[in-house]
């Protein structure tokens, strides 16, 4: 299993700037988490200081026991090896063909012999679906296929921990999703914990257990993925949207004059952007058929039914939602039955109206539609219609 990783008050400035304060959040182990969050909220500096390469000023950032903002160098050498990352690029040697980049990490770190390099090179070259491809140079190849050779070398010390930095940079939406396959087939096989840092929406929306957001300088929310993608939080539903129309600007915050500025432009009739609300939780994203069933998956259903009661009651809903009807009766828990919803949330409380599937409303429910020729005697009138 995977290792949990605790962040608990972490704040990073570079001189007088504050990139970010008081991130508190929890990795559960073997789960996938997105972290989201408009370009330059230091999403790739909060990946940087969980691997001690960059020093946060103040907070924790704790593995295994061990604090890796306050450890000593050696310390961190022995807990760097837990992690595996994905930067942007890939971070390949141009120089070494395909082969000598993924085997660099083991022949730096282990003892192992060339024969068991070999082996494990060629089982993560064919587990990224680079099989064939080692002599290749990284110039000679495409970004995803870069990428893909990337996530093959971060796996080669069978990782605790994958962190992976802006995986759709520089690829197609189609070669995004694919690589998206890749990490939940990766986490199946390895139950690994993984942190994916994005402005991807499509990711965002479909591949994490749990998402989280960072803006104005710190983090909005982190938890279960229900949370955020039900939030009304107006920085979140933007973001979720890619408007323009909202609290994020060009470069970061708006402020109050040009947000009423921009209102009245939109309310005018200008185009804010994105192609329509998007709203609600889609289905997630599953291991590829035939992989073994992620067992941060199952871990997770239990972790989220026992803070259920903590989460807004639109999140219960769709947690709740999501449940096989096996599921919902192992929790004690059915389809617009909400449990208690913490104060902070009452505003938001859900109706407890059932929704009907199509076709599945009570008879007297049913609109009946004007028959051809007007109504027969004995039918109702239109103003007798529910
Ligand atoms: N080593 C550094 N020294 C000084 N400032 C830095 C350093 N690294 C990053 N920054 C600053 O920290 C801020 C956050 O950068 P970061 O790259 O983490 O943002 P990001 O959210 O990953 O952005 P993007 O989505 O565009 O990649 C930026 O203003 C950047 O200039």
């Amino acid at each position: 299993m995977g290792a949990e990783v605790v962040v608990e008050g972490l704040t990073k400035s570079f001189g007088r700037q504050t990139i970010w304060r008081d991130v508190t959040l929890t990795l559960p182990p073997g789960e996938v988490s997105v972290l989201l969050g408009p370009s330059g909220t230091g999403k790739s500096v909060f990946l940087k200081s969980m691997i001690g390469l960059l020093k946060p000023d103040r907070g924790k950032c704790v593995v295994n026991g061990v604090d890796i903002v306050r450890c000593g160098e050696r310390k961190l050498y022995e807990i760097r090896k837990l992690f595996g990352v994905l930067f942007q690029d890939g971070a390949l040697f141009g120089s070494m063909n395909l082969y000598d980049n993924v085997a660099f990490p083991l022949r730096e770190h282990t003892k192992k012999s060339e024969t068991e390099i070999r082996r494990i090179v060629l089982e993560k070259l064919e587990m990224t679906g680079l099989a064939g491809a080692e002599k290749k140079l990284p110039g000679e190849i495409s970004g995803g296929m870069r990428k893909r050779a990337g996530l093959a070398r971060a796996l080669v010390l069978d990782p605790e921990i994958i962190l992976v930095d802006e995986p759709d940079s520089g690829l197609d939406p189609v070669r995004t999703t694919y690589i998206s396959q890749l990490f939940l087939d990766v986490n199946a096989q390895s139950d690994a914990t993984f942190l994916i840092v994005t402005h991807n929406i499509n990711l965002a929306r479909t591949v994490p257990d749990n998402l989280g957001m960072l803006f104005r300088k710190e983090l909005v929310m982190f938890g279960p993925r229900e949370v955020l993608l039900t939030s009304e939080e107006p920085a979140v539903k933007q973001f979720l949207n890619g408007r323009m129309d909202g609290p994020i600007g060009m470069s970061e915050e708006k402020d109050s004059a040009t947000m009423a500025a921009e209102r009245a432009m939109f309310d005018a009739g200008h185009h804010a952007g994105g192609v329509e609300e998007v709203v609600g939780i889609p289905p997630q994203m599953q291991p590829a058929p035939g992989l073994p069933v992620r067992q941060g998956a199952i871990r997770r259903k239990d972790r989220v039914m026992q803070i259920l009661h903590t989460l807004p009651s639109a999140a219960q809903e769709g947690i709740i939602e999501s449940l096989t009807p096996e599921e919902q009766a192992h929790y004690g828990v059915h389809p617009h039955h909400r449990v208690e919803t913490p104060s902070w949330d009452r505003t938001v409380e859900m109706t407890s109206v059932p929704r009907h599937h199509q076709g599945e409303l009570p008879a007297e429910q049913v609109a009946r539609l004007p028959r051809p020729g007007g109504h027969r005697r004995g039918d109702p009138g239109p103003e007798q219609l529910p």
